[in-house]
């Protein structure tokens, strides 16, 4: 509920239309409950005494009070929708943007599948709720009370049946409404279950092909979708036994008033139309008992769902702007000071005490084992993540004290999964640089060995990328994701395993294009084939989180056992050494 209120910031700027639409529906319940009076006028008063004139008066009165009820409910439906959409469009626009501020550590308390469900069906149940509220929250109860008061006004000689009725009518609706949720929010979490089997088995297609696992995944999804089926046909058989009967409490509710009012017209205490006024009554009270429930029920369905918003839009973004940060770009001195990192509080260390020094315009090599650390290294420039203990200094600057967003210009990562996106090439490289000409397309191209692919395609740069490029070989994908790092010239290129799936030729191309497009670059080549690092100004070797070895490629074959191994594995294996 706590979380429920946090988000009532959101309505604020509605507070107009949020205020209105319960005015209106006022207007309408009003108008609603004076008909059945009406009506009793007309019988009692107007045909039992055959005044032509003040039926028509009666009745002229009842279509307006319908008129002005058909008005308060299109007007207040309007308003109502309109907070309900306007609050439910900022609030996913704010959680949206609040989930691309992520840092990569916020990003990892969270699946991808849950921020989905924050931001689609999570932010529709907040909506319905809010319309439920706006528009039936005060229906219900004032339609309870109201008819209950219009009761004592106008059959007062039948109020105390209602002592009777109305809490077996306000039990059969608890009991309703209590077994039929029940059943429907089990319905809902088999469907959640199966949302994320789909999900899961449409990525990983692929992979389910390959290891022949089809008839497994197809099992799997039975299973649930039988659970699904066997949930909706119990809801389903619930509702259908307890809407008949509590028809027909309603029913023998209604004659037993009926009974009891047909003794007292025979008795003269009351005329025909007091009853029917009552009957139309006791129909309004149980409306506004079911409109109540309802709309709790929504409202504890939309709580949860509040819940996992506010936690994400509350998620503290440990990637922060320091106070005054500097915004003059880099000229791309680097240097790593004791660096230690560790994913987890608790986790080993991934990055071990790892000291050592670029110049700006260097080219830097990083080799070692899978799971070395690498990436990780490479991960602190950015500031996808902060360091646990030491310094990166850039320029002779603590890195923090860089505007996160002028450091990120200074960068051009090529990361090991190309991560492209669904439109076109030259949309994707714009994501380096907007402001682009063709011709400078066509170099970032040229320099990655892309052009020779992208010029093949019917449209070539307009040629529109698949949903995670699964046009493009994955030796494509790399040359795209290098191509889009080149475009915005940065201070600092990192290129992360980008020509593992890149043949020994078109490598070559890249390393000479870098070299005469990039002299005054920093430019970090991680690598596990030592083809790609072998001419860079210092290479960095690295085990298991420990920078073990640097320099050349010369001194590490006379300084690094490690090193030499790892040339003379490559060697036995057919290894290209470029030169
Ligand atoms: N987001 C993450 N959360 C937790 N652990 C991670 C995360 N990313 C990487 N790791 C772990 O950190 C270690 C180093 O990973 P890293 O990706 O830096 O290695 P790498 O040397 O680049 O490997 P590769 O050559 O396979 O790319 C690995 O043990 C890996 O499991």
């Amino acid at each position: 509920m706590k979380a429920a209120w946090k988000l009532k910031k959101y309505l604020h700027p509605y507070i107009f239309f949020a205020i209105l639409a319960p005015s209106m529906m006022i207007l309408e319940v009003i108008m609603d409950l004076v008909q059945p009076t009406i009506l009793q006028k007309i019988i009692d008063n107007g045909i039992a005494n055959g005044d032509e004139q003040y039926i028509i008066s009666m009745f002229g009165l009842m279509i307006l009070s319908a008129f002005i009820a058909l008005i308060g409910g299109v007007a207040c439906s309007t308003y109502a929708t309109k907070t309900a959409v306007n609050f439910a469009t900022d609030v996913r626009q704010d959680l949206y943007e609040t989930i691309t501020r992520f840092s990569e550590r916020n990003k990892d308390h969270f699946t991808l599948g849950k921020l989905i469900t924050n931001l689609t069906s999570d932010i529709e149940t907040l909506q319905r709720a809010v319309i439920m509220l706006l528009k039936v929250f005060v229906r219900g109860p004032l339609m309870f009370i109201g008819a209950i008061i219009f009761v004592y006004i106008t059959a007062r000689e039948l109020f105390s049946v209602l002592l009777y009725v109305v809490p077996i009518l306000a039990i059969s609706v608890i009991i309703f409404t209590q077994l039929t949720g029940k059943f429907f929010r089990a319905v809902q979490e088999v469907m959640d279950q199966m949302n994320t089997k789909v999900q899961e088995n449409l990525a990983g297609i692929r992979v389910i092909k390959a290891f022949n696992r089809k008839a497994h995944q197809i099992q799997q999804f039975l299973e649930v979708n039988g659970l699904l089926t066997k949930r909706n046909i119990t809801a389903e058989q619930v509702v259908g036994v307890l809407m008949p009967l509590t028809a027909l409490i309603v029913n023998i509710g209604l004659v037993f008033a009926l009974w009891i009012g047909a003794i007292k017209v025979e008795n003269n205490i009351i005329e025909v139309g007091v009853i029917l006024a009552f009957i139309n009554y006791l129909m309004m009270i149980l409306q506004g008992l079911i409109s109540s429930s309802n709309v709790l029920i929504q409202i504890a369905r939309a709580i949860p769902s509040a819940e996992r918003i506010v936690t994400v839009l509350e998620e503290p973004n440990d990637i922060q702007n320091c106070h005054e940060p500097i915004k003059n770009s880099p000229r791309g001195e680097v240097e790593f000071k004791n660096v230690s990192f560790s994913y987890t509080k608790q986790g080993e260390p991934v990055l071990k005490d790892i000291s050592f020094h670029v110049k700006a315009g260097e080219t830097i090599g990083i080799i070692g084992m899978t799971g070395s650390g690498k990436s990780t290294m490479m991960k602190m420039l950015p500031r996808a993540f902060d360091v646990d203990q030491g310094e990166v200094l850039i320029d002779q600057q603590p890195i923090q004290y860089y505007d996160l967003a002028t450091l990120r210009q200074a960068i051009g990562f090529a990361p090991q999964k190309a991560a492209l996106f669904s439109m076109s090439i030259e949309g994707n490289l714009k994501y380096g640089k907007q402001d682009v000409s063709l011709q400078e397309i066509n170099e970032a191209l040229e320099a990655s060995c892309a052009a020779e692919f992208v010029e093949k395609l019917p449209d070539r740069e307009q040629h529109v990328l698949s949903q995670g490029a699964t046009n493009l070989s994955g030796g494509q994908k790399q040359r795209l994701a290098m191509s889009r790092a080149f475009i915005r010239k940065p201070t600092i290129l990192i290129l992360d395993d980008t020509t593992s799936a890149v043949d020994a030729i078109s490598e070559k191309k890249i390393q000479q294009a870098i070299d005469s497009n990039f002299p005054n670059s920093t430019k970090f080549i991680v690598s596990s084939k030592v083809s790609s690092i072998k001419n860079a100004d210092q290479i960095l070797v690295i085990e298991d989180g420990r920078l073990i070895a640097s320099g050349t490629h010369e001194e590490l074959l006379q300084s690094s056992e490690y090193y030499m191994e790892i040339v003379e594995t490559q060697t036995e294996k057919g290894g290209v050494m470029n030169d």
